[in-house]
Parts: structure tokens; sequence; C-alpha cells
């Protein structure tokens, strides 16, 4: 999108365009603020300017792109349930402005949590050493870590190529360069060379019941990676493949931290304590409430 030839036009004429916008979103069930959401990357405008509306009176707003291009965009959110993320290549995540295409899912504010959980969860000397980010999509955890861990090295793994360049434009605008290593492969495998050192690993895996992926909205099952969404029959072949292969990879006392679904928690607590690798098991809630997060301790410390 940004790559489109700038447009000038008046602050009016683009009063009236957001104007017809909130109306077509709120009549097609889109939430309206998306309109101001997509203005602030397009036009520039801040969120005071949108909310007292004081761009109306401005001469000139520059538009990155051309207007009638806004109108296209803007329809295509409407009517082919397209992300606003993904018409303005960026999301909101923590404190980062978080690039977004296609290629990855688009970070969810519940997977915030996990990096509170991670610092909360990590002594001292952990939180130092290796750290993967199994599944990495966009880097949106592999940035947190590193953000939040300043002496570890972050251990980012995509089996998708075309989401690593995502992650690595990420690593690379927050200057993360040194301390975040892509690698493409199948969860740990890339980093066989590091086996038994891991002080952490994070990972927000696919873990949606292949059945189940029709009947999500269409904004997620038509144009989010299904890579990113499968978690094959039950929803737990991912989690299943990271809580039998993980325990090899961590150092005593290493950390095990997953995002699943709602209705996994006992699922996943079980499978943890019967492979007899981890302790200290707990589950944590969302903001929501929902069990959303497993942690659990290698043994041996
Ligand atoms: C739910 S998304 C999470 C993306 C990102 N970590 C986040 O929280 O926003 C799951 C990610 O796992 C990746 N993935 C799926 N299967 C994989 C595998 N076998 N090995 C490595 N990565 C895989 C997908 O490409 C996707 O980027």
């Amino acid at each position: 999108m940004m790559d489109q030839q700038p447009e000038v036009i008046s602050g009016l004429q683009l009063w009236q365009w957001r104007n017809t916008a909130k109306t077509a979103a709120i009549a097609t069930d889109v939430p309206p603020t998306e309109v101001d959401w997509l203005l602030q990357e397009v036009a520039g405008l801040d969120r005071l300017a949108l909310r007292l509306e004081s761009f109306k009176n401005q001469p000139q707003i520059k538009l990155q792109l051309p207007f009638a291009e806004l109108e296209t965009l803007w329809q295509k959110r409407l009517k082919e349930r397209l992300p606003v993320q993904y018409i303005t290549g960026v999301t909101p995540w923590r404190h980062f402005k978080i690039a977004v295409s296609n290629a990855v899912l688009i970070p969810r504010p519940e997977t915030e949590s996990l990096i509170d959980l991670a610092l909360e969860a990590a002594s001292l000397p952990l939180q130092q050493g290796h750290w993967a980010d199994l599944g990495t999509g966009s880097g949106a955890i592999a940035l947190g870590l590193a953000d939040v861990f300043k002496s570890a090295t972050i251990h980012a793994v995509d089996y998708s190529p075309q989401a690593l360049a995502v992650a690595a434009l990420n690593a690379r605008n927050y200057g993360f360069t040194e301390r975040i290593h892509f690698y493409r492969g199948f969860w740990w495998e890339p980093l066989e060379f590091l086996k038994g050192q891991f002080s952490g690993m994070v990972s927000n895996p696919p873990y949606i019941p292949t059945s189940t992926l029709p009947s999500l909205q269409p904004e997620v099952v038509n144009h989010e990676p299904s890579l990113a969404l499968d978690g094959g029959a039950d929803g737990l072949a991912s989690i299943r493949h990271l809580v039998q292969v993980s325990s090899s990879y961590l150092q005593p006392g290493g950390i095990w931290l997953i995002e699943m679904m709602a209705g996994q928690a006992h699922a996943v607590k079980e499978m943890l304590h019967n492979h007899g690798s981890y302790c200290n098991i707990q589950i944590h809630t969302d903001l929501a409430g929902i069990q959303r997060f497993a942690l659990a301790y290698k043994v041996g410390a």
C-alpha cells in the first residue's frame, strides 16, 4: 500500500469520506474505529485530530496513496473482510508497531501476556542465555523477549520463509538484528546445535481443530495463513509435539511456555504431567479469564 503515489486532498473531502466509511462499517458489522486506524496510517492523522475532527479545516492533507485507492481498500475491508491490519501493513503489539502481511498471523493482544509470564517465571540466571520463539510469525514474541531479557539471545523459528522475512524486518526496525536469530524449519529442528542449553521456550502454536476452521470469522479463515491456525484433528498436534520434544532442548529448570485455546488447559496439563520431564506445571488465564497459557519447568534444576 505504501508504494502508491501520494495524493493531496482537502480536510473537508477526507472528513466526508470518513463519515461515509463509518456508516458503511456499522452497516456491515465492522468496527467503525477501523476507519480511523486506516486514516492514522495513510493520512498521518493522530488520534486527537481524528477525535476532535480538527483535520476537517485543514486545506491540504497528504495521503500516502491515491484517494481512489483508499476507497478501494476500504471496500476490500467491507466486502472481502480483509483485516484492516493487512491493509495498513502494521498492528500495535505491546509498545511495538509490528509490520504484518498476509504471510503472518496478526499478533493478538492476549499473546502480549506471554512476555509478562516469561519475565515473572524466569529467575535472573534464566533471563540470560538462549531463548526460543517457536512459530515466530511476525516475530512479535521474539521482539518482546529481546526487549525484556536484555542479555539473552533469541532464536526464532518458523516453517514459513515468507513469515520469516516479515519477522526479520521487524527485528531490523527495532534494532534487534544482533540479538534475534532466525531459522527456517520444523519447530526445534534448526536448533539442534543448542540442544540442552535453552533457558526457555515460548510458543503460540497453531491450536485450532481443523474441523473448527470453517466456522471462524471470515477475516481469519479467509485471510490469515492456515499454517498459523490449523492445529490438526484435536487442535493439539503442535502442542503435543512441543511437549514431547522440548525437554531435550531445555536446560534443567528451563521454562516451557505456550499459548493455547479455551478448553485445552486440562489436556495440556495432563500431557505435561504424563511426559515426566516437567514440574511446577501452571495454567494462567488471559484478561478475559480464559485459561489461555500453560507454563512448566524442565525437571532437574
Ligand atoms: C499462531 S501463529 C503465531 C505467530 C506469532 N508467534 C504470534 O504469536 O503472533 C503460529 C506460527 O507457527 C508457524 N508454524 C506452524 N507450523 C510450524 C512448524 N511445524 N514449524 C515451525 N513453525 C510452524 C506458523 O507459520 C505461524 O507463523
